[in-house]
């Protein structure tokens, strides 16, 4: 199958919606490649598509039939790229590569989904057999084309040598104004600004990073369904007209990737019927996992990550759709009347300053959620590096990630973005609206999980004194689990004899 004389430099392993842009994307910044897929037609499909896009050039891509092919041309040591799905087939591939006699300075690049842990372990297993390294992508089908943002880690001698293809392939920002340099034209690269690759840290950092770049996206994502459904339901919209809505919501603050695609996806007809395609796409959400990782991961470190896992439950909740049909002829809910026209133009007002303050507090949420995880494990992560590879190329860039880029520029440590003071002051000026569109939407009955669940977690971060008093009390009366005063330093913990008459306080040593 092979379609180059000379050994490759890079072998990628998988040629499915990312494997096949990633190695047309290496190609054209001047890399030579020798493609596998268990699927041969795939081979074959990111041929032709290289044989259509080089024109009389000679071909970029080497196709191969098998992995013994695939080592057979390449260049050692081997540099080898994995774009399969997460879990087993990366230790069936990596067990098959090492049967066929990978050596220590091999190097192995998982790009997949994969459970942070699992690198980690991964890494353990192959230490001193090859270099195992992981480097995690985000941007779908057109970013894995023309450039992803990528989030690498793992050995530095694997960093050393991947950095100028990983720096090469990625996005690129305008350094000065923070925006991406967009060129999606197959055989001209952008080749100019600040690359969106940077190295996060030892290994698993990098899967950890983007398992959080998927929980931020899964709440954006669901924060943006929210606000569409308040509209449709409150104004009474069609959604090509909700699609213009965005369209104007796009020229400010909440301008990103998933604002214009959510505005294309209302502004779509469905071919066979003619009614909007998204009154005909059934509204039963997908889920591949890393959203559920990283709600699960919060749980566990105590990261309140609330954005998250409402949008991880709406999506379950969608899923319920036997259920909610059911359900829907027996529970009612408020009559909805529209509201009237003279009102709509600030009930659009209120909706996008729910959705910008409820984005805030999701991507707060996540920054803080890596922050917990970055100290447990010892990663020291760059925040502002971070935020700057996620303006462009992955599916949550943003304007926004700019002024978050320059948070974490102004104080490395910062505890929470609601701190930072540009974020603080935007809470500060749009919580009314916020709040009124949410009373709004409650009066409705529209159900908006990541709207209320962002704004408990705002009421809840900036208060002193939270209800726990209360609750530590029910926790000290059912089980004597103790509980702190107020009046005495943290560490001493007392128990009020509950079931005696005298109600006195023990101090527990
Ligand atoms: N799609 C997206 O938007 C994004 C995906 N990712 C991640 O990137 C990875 C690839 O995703 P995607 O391209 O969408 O997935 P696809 O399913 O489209 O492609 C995966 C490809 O890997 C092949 N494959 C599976 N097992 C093996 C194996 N043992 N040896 C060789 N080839 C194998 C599959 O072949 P076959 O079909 O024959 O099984 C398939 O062609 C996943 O981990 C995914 O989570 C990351 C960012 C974005
Ligand atoms: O990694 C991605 C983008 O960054 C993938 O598109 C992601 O797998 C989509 O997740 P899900 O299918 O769970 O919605």
């Amino acid at each position: 199958m092979s379609s180059t004389n000379e050994l490759c430099q890079i072998g990628l392993i998988g040629l499915g919606v990312m494997g096949k842009n990633l190695g047309l994307n290496l190609a054209d910044n001047g890399y030579s490649v020798a493609a596998f897929d268990l699927d041969a037609e795939k081979v074959q499909g990111i041929l032709s598509q290289d044989e259509q896009e080089r024109g009389d050039k000679p071909a970029r891509i080497t196709g191969c039939s098998t992995f013994e092919d695939l080592l057979s041309n390449l260049q050692k040591p081997y540099l080898i790229v994995l774009s399969i799905p997460a879990g087993k087939p990366v230790d069936i591939v990596c067990g098959k590569l090492l049967e066929l006699g990978l050596s220590q300075d091999d190097i192995v690049v998982d790009t997949g989904n994969s459970l942070w842990t699992d690198t980690v372990e991964r890494e353990k297993q192959y230490h001193g057999k090859f270099i195992f390294f992981s480097c995690a992508v985000s941007g779908g089908e057109v970013g894995a084309r023309f450039g992803p943002s990528l989030m690498p880690s793992g050995d530095q001698a694997g960093w050393s040598r991947l950095e100028p293809v990983l720096e090469a392939i990625s996005a690129k920002v305008d350094p000065e104004s923070g925006l991406p340099l967009v060129n999606n034209e197959p055989g001209n690269p952008v080749t100019e600004g600040e690359p969106c690759a940077a190295y996060i840290g030892p290994t698993g950092a990098g899967h950890y990073v983007k398992m959080v770049h998927n929980g931020i996206e899964y709440a954006d994502m669901q924060l943006i369904c929210e606000a569409y459904q308040s509209l449709r339901t409150a104004l009474g919209l069609t959604p090509k007209q909700i699609a213009a809505i965005f369209r104007e919501w796009n020229k400010g603050p909440l301008n990103s990737y998933l604002i214009e695609i959510s505005a294309e996806v209302l502004e779509q007809d469905d071919p066979v019927t003619g009614k909007p395609l998204v009154d005909v796409v059934l509204d039963v959400a997908g889920q591949k996992g890393t959203g559920l990782w990283t709600a699960l991961s919060s749980l566990e470190i105590g990261s309140p990550a609330m954005a998250v896992t409402a949008s991880v439950y709406a999506r379950c909740l969608s899923s319920l759709k036997e259920n909610r049909v059911k359900a829907s002829t027996i529970l009612k809910g408020p009559e909805v009347t529209y509201v009237a026209d003279s009102e709509k133009e600030a009930y659009i007002a209120r909706v996008h300053d729910a959705l910008y303050c409820s984005k805030i507090c999701a991507y707060a949420q996540g920054f803080e959620l890596m922050k917990t995880a970055g100290e447990q494990q010892g990663w020291d992560l760059d925040f502002a590096a971070i935020a700057k590879i996620w303006r462009a190329g992955c599916i949550i860039r943003a304007v926004f990630l700019q002024s978050i880029t320059d948070a974490f520029n102004k104080d490395k440590g910062l505890a929470n973005l609601l701190m930072d003071e540009f974020f603080a002051g935007q809470v500060e000026k749009f919580q009314s609206n916020w709040r009124e569109a949410i009373v709004d939407g409650v009066r409705l009955g529209v159900p908006m999980p990541c709207f209320t669940s962002s704004l408990s977690y705002f009421d809840s971060y900036r208060s002193e004194t939270t209800a726990a008093n209360l609750l530590q009390g029910q926790r000290d009366f059912f089980g004597s689990h103790t509980f702190e005063r107020t009046d005495e330093p943290r560490g001493q913990f007392y128990h009020l004899n509950w079931s005696s008459p005298e109600r006195d306080l023990v101090r527990i040593k």
